[in-house]
């Protein structure tokens, strides 16, 4: 069935959405916010209904020319058809939204509190790290690319312009370099990492591999050579279970990469988890420390720290720093870090949840988790540590918001949210807030 329609706004996805002749909501992909476009339904879920674009019948103003052809079919860059104005607009509405729908929060004060999107200076070229798939295809040869959005189609390497313009040509240069090392022999790998920073010029490729023989020399001279790479590392894991390392090897060079966020350097090894966009990641520790206050003298905790990109300008800035993360190479990394920068940090290796009624009363505590935000117990374990301040820095606006709600059940009201532009050209944003204790 195919239909006219005028598309109100972004989903927190890929898709916009707009509205059906009999109001049912549908959601479309490649279309803006604005566009009038012909879609033909090809799902009707009863409450709403997705479409595909047959063709856009009078384009809205915020609509662009896609940049990225390649970027635009892997799904990296879904929203690379809108201005980068008006996906910042459709960021902060989408951070509004959950705080209206998820968190109940009245909408006039849900658009008190979220400021304007915070933005990316770069648009494109921000990512510090490419990750690419690997395989050995059908006709024998090793590929190396993305994977098509939802499905097992991997997209044999072309340029991707999310990445350091220093970093946009070495997949196809490490593809050519892996095929002269393996021939026509599997030796496991599946997954690719480059990694490249602006400030230290260091750039790193881990190979991800099953456990077995692999030609270490061969492999770091040859990959090496094409990519002049300061560190090349195997990661062994066995594909699926990669949070199962089983161990880490250098294989040329120093085995870990190094970055600088504002004043401090970070070093991080393969399987670690380091902020993407360099830049941002600056904006985010900056929204930090201005929405804690003072820290000097302060006891704070720094809960799912990774290699510490909050603990170390905390500690640096006087306060008295415990930091939880649970993955081995972070808290190795976290350690390391705190004395490459002169700074002491207490650091705990566990679950974040766990560690924390042993962390008895605090001043301030910041807490960055994964997607799937805070663990049900965690806000009112939070409350009895009585912190004044709680930084809470989310990459999901729906989880985050569930987690307010939460806070607001055990004394914590929401102060202020500031949505960070981390990924240009997609839907995802980042959120910055600070809770304040109210009891
Ligand atoms: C979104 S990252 C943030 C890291 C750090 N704050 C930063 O900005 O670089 C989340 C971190 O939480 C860690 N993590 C995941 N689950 C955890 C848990 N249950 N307890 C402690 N840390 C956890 C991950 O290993 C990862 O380093």
């Amino acid at each position: 069935m195919q239909q006219t329609v005028t598309f109100e706004r972004m989903s927190y996805g890929i898709d916009a959405v707009g509205r059906l002749d009999d109001g049912k909501a549908v959601f479309c992909p490649l279309v803006a916010p604005g566009d009038t476009a012909v879609v033909e339904v090809v799902e009707d879920k009863g409450s709403f209904a997705r479409a595909k674009l047959v063709q856009v019948v009078e384009p809205s103003s915020c609509r662009v020319e896609p940049a990225s052809p390649y970027d635009q079919i892997s799904g990296a860059a879904p929203w690379q058809h809108l201005s980068y104005k008006a996906q910042l607009k459709a960021k902060r509405d989408n951070v509004v939204s959950q705080l209206v729908r998820t968190a109940r929060i009245d909408a006039e004060r849900a658009e008190q509190l979220v400021e304007p999107t915070m933005r990316s200076k770069r648009e494109w070229a921000y990512r510090n790290k490419i990750e690419m798939s690997a395989r050995i295809d059908e006709r024998g040869a090793f590929n190396l690319g993305y994977m098509r959005e939802g499905t097992d189609e991997l997209l044999p390497v072309e340029q991707t312009m999310l990445a350091h313009t220093k970093i946009q040509k070495v997949p196809k240069a490490l593809r050519g370099a892996m095929r002269f090392v393996l021939g026509n022999q599997d030796l496991g790998i599946y997954r690719v990492g480059v990694r490249h920073s602006m400030a230290t010029g260091e750039l790193e490729v881990a190979a991800w591999t099953r456990p077995g023989p692999f030609p270490r020399a061969l492999f770091a001279k040859t990959v090496g050579d094409a990519c002049k790479a300061t560190s090349i590392v195997r990661v062994m894991a066995d594909e699926g279970a990669a949070r199962r390392i089983k161990g880490v090897e250098t294989l040329s060079g120093r085995g870990f990469w190094r970055e600088r966020v504002g004043d401090f350097y970070f070093s991080t090894q393969a399987p670690s988890f380091f902020q993407v966009n360099t830049a941002q990641a600056g904006r985010l520790v900056e929204q930090v420390m201005e929405g804690l206050g003072g820290v000097e003298g302060k006891y704070i905790a720094d809960l799912y720290a990774g290699g510490g990109t909050f603990s170390i300008p905390l500690a640096a800035a006087g306060a008295d720093v415990v930091a939880v993360e649970s993955a081995g190479s972070s808290v190795r990394d976290l350690r390391f870090n705190a004395d490459l920068n002169g700074v002491e940090v207490d650091v705990l290796g566990g679950d974040a949840a766990r560690e924390l009624a042993g962390l008895g009363d605090l001043d301030a505590l910041v807490v960055d988790p994964p997607r799937s935000g805070l663990a049900a117990s965690v806000p009112s374990d939070i409350a009895a540590a009585r912190p004044q301040k709680v930084a809470y820095v989310s990459c999901d606006p729906a989880t985050w918001a569930r987690d307010i709600a939460r806070f607001s059940q055990v004394g914590y009201r929401l102060e202020r949210v500031q949505p960070v532009d981390m990924f240009p050209q997609t839907f995802h944003v980042e959120v910055v807030s600070i809770l304040a204790r109210t009891s």
